[in-house]
């Protein structure tokens, strides 16, 4: 099967701190492939240099065929992201919000329409597409802001967290709307997650990365088999030696996902 992502001995400094160094790994077309680790890992960084947002010090990357680096318009125009961060106009309405970001994507003024029905369907938002966003919940606003990524007809999909911050229902649904854009729509998917065992659910394969370096990468099973353990949980205390949500993580986030855990209990 052909790669829509390719990464060879990517590096990136800041001064003389090395934050990825010089990771290389392949993601394959119409897959879902889980970047997993412990906060100050280098994940953000990677994301960022592979979304052309920070350039690498050294390495490739290349995306649908094309150099991201030299080839950034088209590099650009293969992927589609879902930042932690919401960036959606909450003054306007779902569907506006849509049209905005088609323009911004410079979609044809006559593919606009379908396009933005296509992608707000998928999510099953198309009935609300009139619905203000500040009146949608927080699900409803992430799903709205991963039609958003998918108006100029992506490739690949990075998704940074898609869940955090939401409670175990909607997590579960963002899911099946994940798992159904990439089994459906052949739709590969690139995500980071801080919940090891929605990450062993949906991954076809997983890589893990410490300190700059991925120090372990393979299926669920093969990880498991390597590390001798029952969960990717496990697996990734063992490699790893910490817990991935509760390791540093900005006050705010643990209080959501401590939060999160007594209610998944309750
Ligand atoms: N602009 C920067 N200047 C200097 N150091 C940086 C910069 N950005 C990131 N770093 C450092 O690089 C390392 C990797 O950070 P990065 O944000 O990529 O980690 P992460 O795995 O995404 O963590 P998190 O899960 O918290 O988002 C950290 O030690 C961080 O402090």
């Amino acid at each position: 099967m052909q790669n829509i992502l390719s990464v060879k001995s990517l590096t990136k400094k800041f001064d003389d701190f090395t934050a990825v160094k010089g990771i290389s790994f392949d993601v394959e077309t119409g897959s879902i492939f889980a970047f997993l680790g412990p906060n100050g890992a280098g994940k953000s960084t990677t994301i960022k240099m592979l979304t052309t947002v920070l350039k690498p010090t050294s390495g490739e990357i290349r995306i649908n065929g094309f150099n991201a680096l030299k080839e950034q318009d088209e590099a650009r125009a293969s992927f589609g992201i879902v930042f932690q961060d919401r960036s959606l106009d909450e003054e306007l309405t779902a569907y506006e919000n849509m049209v905005y970001h088609a323009v911004i994507y410079k979609v044809p003024r006559k593919e606009r329409e379908k396009r933005i029905q296509q992608a707000l369907e998928i999510v099953g938002l198309w009935n609300r597409r009139e619905g203000y966003v500040k009146n949608y919940s927080g699900g409803m606003k992430r799903r709205l802001e991963i039609a958003r990524a998918l108006v100029h007809y992506p490739k690949i999909l990075f998704l940074d967290e898609p869940t955090v911050g939401l409670d175990p229902q909607t997590r579960n649904s963002i899911w099946s709307h994940i798992k159904s854009l990439n089994k459906e729509k052949g739709m590969t998917i690139f995500l980071t997650t801080h919940y090891m065992e929605e990450a062993e659910a949906v991954a076809d394969r997983i890589a893990i990365i410490d300190h700059g370096n991925i120090i372990e990468s393979g299926t669920v099973e093969e990880i498991k088999k390597r590390t001798e353990t029952e969960s990717l949980e496990e697996a990734f205390l063992k490699l790893t030696g910490r817990d991935i949500r509760d390791d540093n993580l900005p006050e705010n986030k643990v209080r959501t996902i401590r939060g999160m855990r007594r209610r998944d209990r309750n």
